[in-house]
């Protein structure tokens, strides 16, 4: 018997768009791709349909990198490069966070990212036992890492908290939470706090979640203290020895890339976030041609300032070409791949990113009604150039529901909302 049967949808599937087909669903996973005549043969065995008519059925984008509670933060500071707006903006701020806040921003963050598609994100930031609690009542996917800093007066707390929140949450609901370590940026981790961190990361087993070679700066500073980038130096220390996840990755040398291709260092490219604070551009297609993992991410919705990942599809298809003066350097199915199945193999998920036998049912319903559908020559592409986030009609993570027909079901908007207007007066002062 299967627990949900969504019938008489087109699905975006690997292998090109089935039209009028039906997906059946079991214990989080897909268990088949029908016809809609073989699903009317087992639909008296499911124990809930949805009616997919009119509607795209294709994975749920996968968020790589950000920091969700940041969302009570958009439109705080602009037009800032990162040190001024982190130095100056945000850190005096996040001073003033406290678990309360936290979980009316990561409610926000999630609301936000359910009503654009998104089923998975990556998140690193301050009170993770409480962005945990909000992903397990929520019901979307996530990859946590406290934000580590060694050169804060907490910077030990920090990695005590880190060990909590992996030894609590990694592994919950069948993976539906994993946790990293996650030491913020070479800038704020000195070397010794880095081998305290690589020696937990030991013991725990754990991956590393880091922003590394974002800015020209950074790269410059790391340079002069060491004679190394900041690959290379991160190599040296043994950081690289398990699954990394490099957010940015923005100046890196072809050498840099060897390192990383080699040492399977994943990559979180954001790039909203990377034009917005004027880092600059990652040489994307460079990195997928040596064979690197790239997902997407939108990074904090204060340097973004959305959490919309169909933007940074867009972005990932269109940035590369005007680069590089090639139409090809990123093509759509590329840009839709780093969003979905490439992002979660970043993640660390090998079953998911794909609607197809054996993988997750972490789904996403997108309403193909409107004008900026038409015509359908090309789903995948409609998704890639002309589709918005708002189209999403019903998203569905490991085969549960939690937006029908735009309603979200596990998040109380007007509440959140009131929480949100609170906090706003909160951080204006
Ligand atoms: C220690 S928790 C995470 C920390 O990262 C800050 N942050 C947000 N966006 C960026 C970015 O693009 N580069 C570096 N750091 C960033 C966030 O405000 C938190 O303080
Ligand atoms: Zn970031």
């Amino acid at each position: 018997m299967s627990d949900l049967l969504i019938t008489h949808v087109d699905i975006l599937t690997d292998e090109g768009v089935l039209k009028n087909h039906a997906i059946e669903i079991e214990n989080g996973y897909i268990t088949s791709i029908l016809t809609d005549d073989e699903a009317s043969s087992v639909k008296a065995n499911a124990k809930e349909t949805l009616d997919g008519k009119g509607q795209l059925a294709a994975p749920g984008l996968v968020n790589t990198h950000t920091h969700i509670a940041m969302g009570l933060f958009r439109n705080y500071a602009d037009d800032l490069e990162l040190m001024d707006w982190l130095e100056n903006a945000i850190w005096p701020t996040e001073a003033k966070l406290n678990d309360d806040y936290v979980r009316c921003g990561t409610q926000l963050g999630i609301a936000e990212m359910l009503r654009s598609g998104t089923t998975t994100f990556s998140d690193m930031y301050f009170f993770m036992n409480t962005t945990a609690e909000v992903v397990k009542e929520t019901g979307i996917r996530s990859v946590l890492s406290r934000g580590l800093a060694g050169v804060s007066p907490t910077a030990d707390q920090a990695l005590a908290e880190n060990t909590d929140l992996y030894r609590t949450w990694n592994g919950f609901d069948n993976n539906r939470i994993k946790v990293l370590l996650g030491p913020h940026a070479p800038y704020t981790c000195p070397d010794a706090y880095m081998e305290k961190v690589i020696a937990l990361s030991h013991e725990l087993n754990c991956g590393i979640h880091m922003h590394l070679s974002e800015t020209k700066g950074e790269v410059e500073n790391v340079m002069k203290a060491t004679g190394k980038t900041p690959i290379a130096h991160m190599y040296d220390l043994g950081l690289f020895w398990n699954t990394t996840l490099a957010a940015h990755c923005v100046h890196v040398t072809d050498e840099d890339m060897n390192i990383m291709a080699e040492n399977n260092v994943a990559v979180a490219h954001n790039p909203q976030s990377n034009l917005k604070l004027a880092s600059g551009i990652a040489p994307v297609p460079e990195m997928i041609a040596k064979g690197i993992t790239v997902g997407l991410g939108t990074d904090g919705s204060a340097s973004n300032n959305n959490a919309d990942m169909l933007e940074e599809v867009r972005l990932a298809a269109t940035l590369h070409k005007a680069r590089l003066y090639d139409p090809k350097a990123i093509p759509a199915q590329v840009a839709w791949a780093m969003g979905t199945v490439e992002g979660a193999k970043a993640l660390g998920y090998n079953d998911l990113g794909l609607l197809k036998t054996g993988y997750r049912a972490d789904i996403v319903l997108y309403d193909v009604s409107g004008m900026h559908w038409m015509p359908r020559y090309n789903d995948l592409a409609a998704l890639v150039y002309s589709a918005n986030g708002s189209d999403a009609n019903t998203t569905i993570v490991g085969g549960k529901i939690l937006m029908k027909d735009k309603e979200l079901l596990t998040i109380d908007e007007e509440k959140l909302k009131a929480e949100i207007n609170k906090a706003q007066a909160y951080f204006s002062n």
